[in-house]
């Protein structure tokens, strides 16, 4: 099928809540994906970092085949010989001792959702119907009618309505702001470590670690939504580690599936994790042997190849590069690790679609931000390689000076 055929026949059939870039992506190895012509592109988006180990890596591809020439889907009614075997590793990569296993990050988001509320009212007394969850300025934590109820996008929930109840908004990165906002009633804290989708926001140094004290002294569960910067993306195992915090509940999805199967799960420790009773929460694809098989690979692999070492080094070396560009178009660069966010003076749409024609595929994100977020196995020389493109692209040369 051709780049155009199969455009048309997704604009004939797809609903049109998305607004993708004009290129269609037939194979993938690594950082490079091609078109039904041929054409080569640089995947500088990883499918919002989902791709951290790279496209079709071959250890995730070999324990897709071996799971399924097994067996793919048991339901929970029945065990099976690979996800206690999962469950086990990610335990032990979180260091909490149970783990809830779902399938896309808005369900693991609600799995802990559901765990602070019920928390909340075993544990800490809180009347029934009575708990406060509180959420940031800026959250994106997927599209559910709960979690669109606490978005503060008004394109992400305007007219999806009524909303449910029981959240509370606070300034990201303000400290005060959540020291005003916390009653005896609010159960618990919902924050991304930095916020992906509203820009690649990364918060004061010290804020994070200020809100992990501030919850502890309220007994106010800290969840930390890891499903876009956890598994090296930022350069440790999670964003949470380079302020030393450990949340009560670790919410992880995306990369933890190797860009192969999807795969998402909560973290906590017991005294948390024992709200949920038979019968009381689920999923039918939830901790199926063949998304664990793929997961439980995924994760050897972040050790194995040093994944999060990788991303700290080479994203170090990208963001100096995209400074020594010094481009009057450039108004920021943020983010930690491989996850950068390229700020421009102007909407950023139009370099996208420059970039794309260049063969390097990104995204803008929040109007003028491009979001910068490679595979964590890209070269340095492939870094290069983009570089030369976004030089080209901002109008300057990529040792810096103006064309
Ligand atoms: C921080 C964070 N939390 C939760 C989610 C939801 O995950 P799921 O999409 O697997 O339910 C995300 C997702 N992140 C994300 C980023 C960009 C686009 C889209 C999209 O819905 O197309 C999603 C995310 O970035």
């Amino acid at each position: 099928m051709s780049t155009s055929e199969a455009i048309a026949m997704c604009e004939r059939y797809a609903a049109r809540n998305y607004h993708p870039l004009p290129i269609v992506i037939a194979e993938a190895e690594g950082v490079w994906v091609t078109d039904p012509e041929g054409r080569k592109y640089m995947d500088m988006l990883s499918a919002y970092s989902a791709l951290n180990h790279g496209h079709r890596h071959p250890r995730m591809i070999e324990a897709l085949k071996r799971q399924a020439d097994k067996v793919t889907l048991t339901s929970r009614a029945f065990h099976n010989e690979v996800s206690g075997r999962f469950y086990r590793k990610l335990a032990e990569y979180t260091g909490k001792s149970r783990i809830l296993a779902m399938n896309t990050g808005a369900e693991a988001v609600e799995t802990a959702l559901k765990a602070a509320r019920r928390w909340a009212y075993r544990h800490k007394g809180i009347p029934e119907n009575e708990a406060e969850i509180i959420v940031c300025s800026g959250n994106f934590h997927g599209r559910t009618i709960t979690i669109t109820s606490f978005s503060s996008t008004v394109s992400c929930k305007e007219q999806f309505g009524p909303f449910t109840p029981g959240f509370k908004e606070v300034e990201y990165g303000h400290i005060d702001e959540l020291k005003g906002a916390i009653t005896p009633n609010t159960a618990a804290l919902l924050i991304e470590p930095i916020q992906g989708e509203a820009g690649v926001v990364v918060p004061p140094d010290g804020y994070l670690a200020q809100v992990a004290k501030l919850c502890a002294e309220n007994g106010v569960l800290l969840i930390a939504d890891e499903i876009q910067t956890g598994f090296g993306r930022t350069g440790r195992r999670f964003a949470s580690d380079w302020e030393g915090v450990t949340p009560d509940i670790y919410v992880m999805g995306k990369a933890l599936g190797g860009g192969v199967m999807p795969i998402s799960a909560i973290a906590a420790d017991d005294e948390v994790m024992e709200v949920f009773e038979p019968g009381s929460h689920g999923s039918t694809f939830g901790g199926n042997p063949l998304a664990c098989a793929v997961a439980e690979a995924a994760l050897d692999v972040l050790e194995d190849e040093r994944l999060a070492e990788r991303a700290e080094r080479l994203g170090r070396y990208f963001r100096d590069r995209l400074a020594q560009l010094d481009s009057p178009l450039i108004a920021d660069i943020r983010g930690r690790g491989l996850l950068i966010g390229l700020q421009l003076h102007e909407p950023a749409r139009s370099y996208c679609e420059q970039l794309m024609r260049e063969g390097l595929l990104c995204k803008e994100t929040h109007e003028t931000t491009i979001r910068l977020a490679p595979p964590l196995t890209i070269t340095e020389k492939e870094i290069e390689w983009a570089i030369t493109k976004l030089a080209k692209v901002l109008q300057v040369k990529s040792s810096g000076k103006r064309v």
